[in-house]
C-alpha cells in the first residue's frame, strides 16, 4: 500500500515518519533525496554551481545550505529555478528507490511538497500532520536557530494548513505530547494494516 505523507515545516513528519518505521513501514524520505542529489561531487551540485555561483559552496564544496536557504525562502524566482534543478533529480531517484521497495506491506512517501506538487491522488492514503503556525514558528526559532521572519518566510513558501487539510485521509494533529503523538500514529497504523 502507498500511503502519502506531509506537513509543513516543523509540524513533526519526521517524528511521524520514524515511529511508522518502528511499526514496520518502509519510508522513502524525499528531503533526504533532495540532499543526496547535491551532495558534494553530484552533478547536482555542479548544476546548482551554475545556477547560482559558487558562492553557495562552503569551503569544503558542499552546498552553503544556510545560504541558498536565505536567497531562496526570500525569493520565490530563485526557489522556482533551484526547484527546476532539484525535483526532476528527486524525481529520477525516487523512481529508483520506488522500485526496488516491497510490493506487500505499508510504504510511506514522506514528501514534504506533496500537496504542492499536486499529488495527493496518486496514493492509497494520505497521512497529514498538522500543527499550528505558531508552534512550527517556535520549533525553527528553537531548533535552528532562525529569526521569526525566516520561520515565516518557509511557512509562505508553503501550501496551507487548509490546503493540507482537504487531501487527508487521516490528519494527525500534534498539539499534544510526543506520547499523544505515538498513539495517533499506533492508531493510523493499526487502521492501514486492518
Ligand atoms: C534551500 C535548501 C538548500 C535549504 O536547506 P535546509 O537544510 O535549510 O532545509 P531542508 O532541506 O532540511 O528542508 C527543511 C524543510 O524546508 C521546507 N522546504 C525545503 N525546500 C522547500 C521548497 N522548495 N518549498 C517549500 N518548502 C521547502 C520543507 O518543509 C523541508 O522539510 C533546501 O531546502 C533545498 O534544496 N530545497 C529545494 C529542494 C526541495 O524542494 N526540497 C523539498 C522536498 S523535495
Ligand atoms: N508533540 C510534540 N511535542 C514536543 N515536541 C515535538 C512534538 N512533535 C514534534 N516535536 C519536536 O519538534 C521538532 C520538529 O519535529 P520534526 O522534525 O518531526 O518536524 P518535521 O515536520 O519533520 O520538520 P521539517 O519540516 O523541518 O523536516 C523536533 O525537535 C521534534 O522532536
Amino acid at each position: 500500500m502507498r500511503v502519502g505523507l506531509t506537513g509543513g515545516i516543523a509540524s513533526g513528519k519526521s517524528t511521524v515518519s520514524s515511529i511508522l518505521r518502528e511499526l514496520g513501514a518502509v519510508v522513502i524520505d524525499a528531503d533526504q533525496i533532495a540532499r543526496e542529489v547535491v551532495a558534494k561531487g553530484t552533478p547536482g551540485l555542479a548544476a546548482v554551481v551554475e545556477a547560482f555561483g559558487a558562492e553557495m559552496l562552503t569551503p569544503d564544496g558542499e552546498l552553503d545550505r544556510p545560504r541558498m536557504g536565505a536567497l531562496v525562502f526570500g525569493d520565490e524566482a530563485a526557489r522556482r529555478r533551484l526547484e527546476g534543478i532539484v525535483h526532476p533529480l528527486v524525481f529520477e531517484r525516487y523512481a529508483e528507490l520506488e522500485a526496488a521497495a516491497p510490493a506487500d506491506g505499508i510504504v510511506v512517501h514522506d514528501i514534504p511538497l506533496l500537496v504542492e506538487s499536486g499529488r495527493a491522488a496518486e496514493f492509497d492514503a494520505v497521512i497529514v500532520v498538522d500543527a499550528p503556525v505558531e508552534t512550527q514558528v517556535e520549533r525553527m526559532v528553537r531548533d535552528r536557530g532562525w529569526t521569526e521572519d525566516e520561520a515565516h518566510a518557509r511557512i509562505a513558501a508553503q501550501a496551507t494548513r487548509e490546503q493540507r487539510r482537504v487531501v487527508a485521509t487521516y490528519l494527525i494533529e500534534n498539539t499534544g505530547t510526543l506520547e499523544d503523538l505515538r498513539r495517533a500514529v499506533v492508531e493510523v497504523f493499526e487502521d492501514l494494516t486492518a
